[in-house]
């Protein structure tokens, strides 16, 4: 069974006509892009969206599926993205795929944020994924050195050698926190750090988790 796939196209049952949607990035929301990408072609469905890195731009266009941008509408219906992982809080940390930055962005101007994951992402605490920061590439080492200040080991992302330059023109460094016991804490302490353009931790940002296992969907909702 594809729990991947089971997760991305049930979350489609949230999406409503006429509501701009924020498009995630990754190899689950791939397919409620394409179950959308589906109705939108049937007439079924009227949306317009925005796209939260180049890839997921790309996949909309092939699908037909009608783009915008913040200078259209700085207003976000829903949002539909992937997780590397979560906790019962629905703290999460994102950016395995590099598109942190402007995930982050589309889900702080979403008045939702539904994500879909499969079972392997479900955590007690949030930490062993290595966490991913995007850093401006000036002085990268510099960053990396403070970052590993706060008791971590950052590793530069690298593509066939080459340093991983994400869709913003910044680097990535994976930093090995092991368990993190305050993601709130951790996330503003490095946020204050020189370099840093944003963490791959969402906090207090996900309203609703849909997952996907061999034995069918779990849905976690945010405790108010
Ligand atoms: O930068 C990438 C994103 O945060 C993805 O949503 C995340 O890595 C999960 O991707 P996938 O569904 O492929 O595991």
């Amino acid at each position: 069974m594809n729990v991947k796939k089971l997760a991305g196209e049930k979350a489609v049952e949230y999406v409503r006509d006429g509501m701009t949607i924020g498009l995630g990035t990754g190899s689950t929301v791939y397919w409620t892009i394409r179950k959308l990408g589906e109705l939108v072609k049937q007439k079924e469905l009227q949306i317009r969206a925005i796209p939260t890195s180049q890839q997921t731009s790309d996949l909309a266009n092939e699908l037909g599926i009608p783009l915008e941008t913040f200078a259209q509408s700085t207003e976000v219906d829903l949002t539909i993205d992937g997780a590397d992982e979560f906790n019962s809080s629905l703290d999460l940390i994102k950016g395995g795929g590099g598109a942190l930055v402007r995930e982050k962005l589309v889900a702080a101007a979403s008045n939702r944020l539904i994500i879909v994951a499969n079972e392997s992402k479900s955590v007690e605490k949030i930490g062993k994924f290595p966490l991913p920061i995007e850093v401006v590439p000036f002085a990268w080492e510099v960053t990396a050195k403070r970052i590993e200040g706060l008791n971590c080991v950052p590793t530069l992302r690298r593509v066939n050698g080459c340093p991983y330059v994400s869709d913003n023109g910044n680097y990535i460094l994976d930093c090995s926190f092991g368990y993190i016991e305050n993601p709130a804490k951790l996330d503003r302490t490095i946020k204050l750090l020189p370099g840093v353009v944003d963490t791959g931790l969402f906090i207090s940002m996900a309203d609703t988790v849909i997952i996907g296992t061999t034995n069918g969907l779990k849905v976690l909702s945010k405790k108010n």
